[in-house]
């Protein structure tokens, strides 16, 4: 066919270096952007087949998110705007590390396999965010789109959660919102708008906010959106990438990892500050107390404040809606206790990767989903939707029940369903404390955090380890369980695991406790553990005191 006639030319132009292997980790392709071009020309390939398979456009986002500037990567979107199914991230890997001859049968067998009808129309959308490779990047996306007669929009500078927004309101054809930047503006700003400009006596300062943008595209969209929020949100926005390099010293992976405030923000004592990630789908606040120390509100005091409002709004509303919130292992078990013994809200626990969190929590009526580390957004089900929507339209009901509806209805609208989003969940954050009259202070002291360490570990295989109960217990190799058990006995509230990451080639270390040496003293007692059990390289972890 043509068609694979011209993949043989086109290809030759992306040409993979030979051997390099990489693979579509927890989140999609991601290494220096120098060995990226034939990747990105064979993801247009991808995501092309994987239109015509669902008959549905498909998302291509170029973007390395809270990693550096030199480093680039690309994510596939499915349909409704999720991350893509399991099967294709093993295709991705197929075809990203075919040799250049093996790149026609290799995408052969995926047609093959698939059975895919190579007449079915395509339609790609392709975003990228601010790396200086990414314009070349995502031109060989679209590259690989035209190969395969795909169509393709190319809406440029977007942030991630921004292009999974127009995937899906595309495939709804409309439904969700309209699949235009200026359109999600409007969505979003309006329910903001309509969250908060009847809140009584809000005074200047609650409605200031320092963001820090890591320099990167989050930046760039907020202040676009800002004109939208007829200052009901007024923001002082700090590295906004005139200057500053990307991720560096700042964003939420920054603050939340390092545990301090980025640098480039000028915080006064007690003030409001929040931190997106290099591609706007994370987000943390923070601020620093008179005595100088940094307090960091990060995920799980997130999804505590969100499903608090909304458990809240439920009753007052009357409506028998089934909430849960979804969090990983890395979760500080204070939230957890907090959440399941005083709020009485049903908790779940996913294996690290939004897209566990997301499936889990798409089994509920609302799902409230959050890593540690800010990524998280809610889902509403249809059934919840449709209840919330008739309540709020019923003449019959009460102020006080239709007053909740309402403000049910407008959540769910200023929220990005599809993934986690920085603004969005900004906005929500924002319209929840000034419905609430909360300082970022009062909302700090729900409960407190328990001192806690990540650390990590370099083994010649961390695969070699294998877990168990979403990740809480290893399974392999012989004897690190039980280490770890002993361990975590000999101190108070303790609690440790230990998992291969992802996304890096190490092997991660967490462990909380009552007091920080406890933790510190723990997390390194389990390093050794692992280094020895787990056949450590280099030299063995040092004590961090
Ligand atoms: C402890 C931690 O923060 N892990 C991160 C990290 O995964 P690892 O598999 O731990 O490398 O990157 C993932 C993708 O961004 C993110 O989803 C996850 O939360
Ligand atoms: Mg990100």
């Amino acid at each position: 066919m043509a068609q694979f006639e011209e993949v043989s030319q086109k290809s030759a132009l992306h040409p993979k270096p030979a051997g390099l292997v990489l693979q579509y980790g927890t989140a999609g392709f991601r290494t220096n952007a120098k060995n990226l071009d034939h990747v990105m020309f064979r993801m247009g390939l991808l995501a092309t087949l994987r239109s015509k398979n669902t008959k549905a456009t498909i998302g291509v986002m170029v973007t390395a998110s809270h990693n550096p500037e030199e480093d680039n990567g690309v994510k596939l979107i499915d349909p409704m705007g999720e991350m893509v199914a399991m099967v294709w991230e093993g295709y991705a890997t197929q075809l990203a590390n075919a040799e250049q001859d093996d790149l026609l049968p290799a995408l052969k067998d995926i047609i093959k396999r698939e059975a895919i009808n190579m007449t079915q129309e395509a339609n790609v959308f392709v975003g990228r965010d601010t790396r200086s490779s990414g314009a070349c990047l995502s031109q060989a996306v679209l590259d690989g789109v035209s190969t395969l007669d795909g169509h393709s929009k190319d809406y440029g500078l977007v942030t991630t959660p921004q292009l999974h927004y127009m995937v899906c309101c595309q495939n709804t054809q409309g439904q969700y919102g309209e699949a235009t930047v200026e359109g999600y503006y409007r969505k979003l700003s309006q329910a903001f708008i309509r969250l908060t400009k009847n809140v009584p006596n809000r005074t200047d300062d609650q409605k200031h906010l320092c963001v820090d943008g890591a320099n990167g595209i989050g930046a760039l969209k907020v202040r676009e959106m800002e004109r939208h929020l007829e200052r009901e949100l007024q923001i002082s926005l700090f590295n906004d990438g005139s200057s500053g390099k990307l991720n560096h010293q700042c964003g939420a992976d920054f603050v939340k990892v390092q545990q301090k405030a980025p640098t480039g923000v000028e915080m006064t004592v007690g003030e409001r500050c929040c931190s997106f990630d290099g591609d706007a789908d994370r987000i943390v606040y923070y601020y620093s107390s008179s005595a100088g120390r940094f307090h960091l509100l990060d995920g799980d005091k997130i999804a505590t404040l969100i499903s608090t409002f909304l458990k809240e709004l439920l009753t007052q509303a009357g409506l028998d809606l089934k909430m849960a919130v979804v969090q990983t292992a890395y979760a500080n078990g204070s939230s957890t206790q907090y959440l399941e013994n005083t709020m009485k809200v049903i908790m779940k626990c996913t294996k690290t990767g939004v897209k566990h969190l997301h499936h889990a929590a798409q089994e509920f009526d609302i799902g409230v989903y959050f890593e540690s580390n800010g990524h998280g957004t809610v889902l509403f089900s249809k059934t919840a939707e449709q209840k919330i929507k008739q309540l709020a339209e019923d003449s019959t009901s009460s102020d006080e029940k239709k007053r909740a509806a309402l403000l049910l209805q407008n959540t769910i609208n200023v929220i990005n369903q599809t993934v986690g989003d920085s603004i969005s969940d900004m906005l929500l954050i924002e319209a929840i404390l000034a419905i609430k009259g909360m300082t970022v202070q009062q909302w700090d002291a729900i409960y407190s955090d328990l001192p806690n360490r990540q650390l990590k570990v370099r083994v010649s295989n961390p695969r070699v380890i294998d877990t168990t109960d979403a990740e809480r217990r290893a399974v392999s190799p012989a004897g690190l369980q039980e280490a770890i058990d002993s361990l975590v006995k000999k101190y108070r509230q303790a609690r440790s695991f230990v998992r291969p990451s992802g996304t890096e080639d190490v092997v991660r270390v967490y462990a909380e406790a009552e007091t920080q040496e406890s933790a510190d003293a723990l997390a390194h007692e389990v390093s050794l553990a692992v280094y020895r059990l787990a056949g450590g390289v280099g030299d063995e972890p040092k004590p961090l005191h």
